[in-house]
């Protein structure tokens, strides 16, 4: 990179490296062209009107890429499914998400990026839940011009990495609701489990398809969880009697159909959660925190459930970083620490 003082029709397809004051006395003093802009054959004439006749100009070497390239090579590395990048301003390209859904980033390849001193990629928490046409990313260069070879670097690493950013649309998911307790099966109390999940679920477009209640009662439990599976149910919520009273048996009901993937979860509130699976059925045991407190680790792991993601015991013991609510009033979730570890 070298900078150069030229006469302005010498200097298109070169890069300004300082700002150009525009005056109009009386209208305006604004910028009429900025640093880093790459002169195009239709500003010579705007240029001599501004009085000028020489500009400072940088040099793009043949190994040297301009901030703005760099920026569009970025973006296209970091975008994958549902995820498109806009026009670059100072080399900074955004992600817009297409799509409503579930953001997954392969954090490995965001942070190999990062390592290079003059690159900066920075995402949304991974698994956060997004709106089509947000903003789920941002890239850009440091300097106004960056080796070649960088770029060339980076390319490989989106090559190795597959999609870097993208987001997973929500499935629209058949949920069956198992609601337990012989208190709320007699009617001795009122369920106020159903509509808290009924509105969890379609929030994200999926649909209650069948609700059933069943007394503390392992083998009705069972029997239960079963039939929701014959029902075509891709995910089944199975509510109380988590804990560990005598008459909490909702695990060992789900235990003995279903292949547990984690008993307990590092989330508060939440620790008495079971994530479990039949086949690709998702059967998840919920404790009645899931009914009195409005987030709790049903908020973290049902949107990547729901997104068709399978989750893993390391999965579940990765959100001990950010699994503590504050308890904040009101509550601002998803814009707070939970869950973002
Ligand atoms: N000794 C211990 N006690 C508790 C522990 C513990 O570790 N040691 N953990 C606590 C935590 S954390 C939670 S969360 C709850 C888990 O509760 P359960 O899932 O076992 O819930 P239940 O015992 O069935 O019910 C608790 C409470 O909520 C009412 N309930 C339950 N379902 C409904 C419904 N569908 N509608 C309305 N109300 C419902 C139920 O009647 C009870 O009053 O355990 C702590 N205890
Ligand atoms: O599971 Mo309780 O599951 O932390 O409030």
């Amino acid at each position: 990179m070298e900078t150069q003082k030229i006469r302005i029709e010498d200097g298109v397809g070169m890069v300004l490296c300082h700002d150009i004051t525009e005056i109009l006395p009386g209208e305006k003093k604004g910028r009429a062209f900025q640093k880093g802009h790459k002169i195009c054959e239709g500003d010579i004439q705007k240029l001599r009107s501004l009085g000028k006749n020489h500009i400072f100009v940088l040099k793009i070497e043949e190994d040297e890429v301009h901030e703005d390239d760099a920026g569009i090579i970025l973006g296209n590395v970091l975008a994958g499914k549902n995820v498109e990048i806009t026009p670059p301003y100072e080399s900074r390209v955004n992600l817009i998400a297409t799509a409503d859904g579930l953001l997954k980033i392969n954090t490995k390849a965001l942070y190999e990026l990062n390592s290079f001193d003059d690159v900066v990629a920075s995402t949304l928490s991974n698994y956060s839940t997004v709106r089509k046409g947000e903003m789920v990313a941002g890239t850009k260069v440091v300097p106004l011009v960056i080796k070649k070879e960088i770029m060339e670097q980076v390319k490989e690493i989106g090559k190795g990495a597959g999609a870097i950013v993208s987001v997973l649309p929500f499935r629209p998911v058949k949920v069956g609701l198992i609601i337990t307790g012989t208190e709320v099966f007699k009617g001795i109390i009122k369920d106020a489990f159903r509509p808290v999940l009924t509105e969890k679920v379609e929030a994200l477009g999926g649909q209650v398809v069948n609700v059933e209640y069943t007394p503390d009662d392992e083998e009705r439990i069972k029997e239960k969880i079963k039939e929701n599976v014959r029902l075509g149910c891709d995910i089944i919520l199975v509510s109380g009697g988590m804990s560990v009273d005598p008459d909490d048996v909702t695990p060992k009901a789900i235990r003995s159909v279903a292949e547990v993937v984690k008993y307990g979860s590092p989330v508060l509130p939440g620790a008495m959660f079971m994530m479990s699976y039949i086949g690709d059925v998702a059967v998840i045991g919920i404790p009645a925190c899931g009914m009195y407190t409005k987030v709790t680790v049903l908020d973290l792991i049902y949107p990547r459930v729901a997104a068709g993601e399978i989750i893993t015991k390391k999965d579940i013991i990765s959100l001990a970083n950010g699994g503590l609510c504050r308890k904040c009033d009101p509550c601002r979730f998803p814009n707070c620490s939970f869950g973002r570890g």
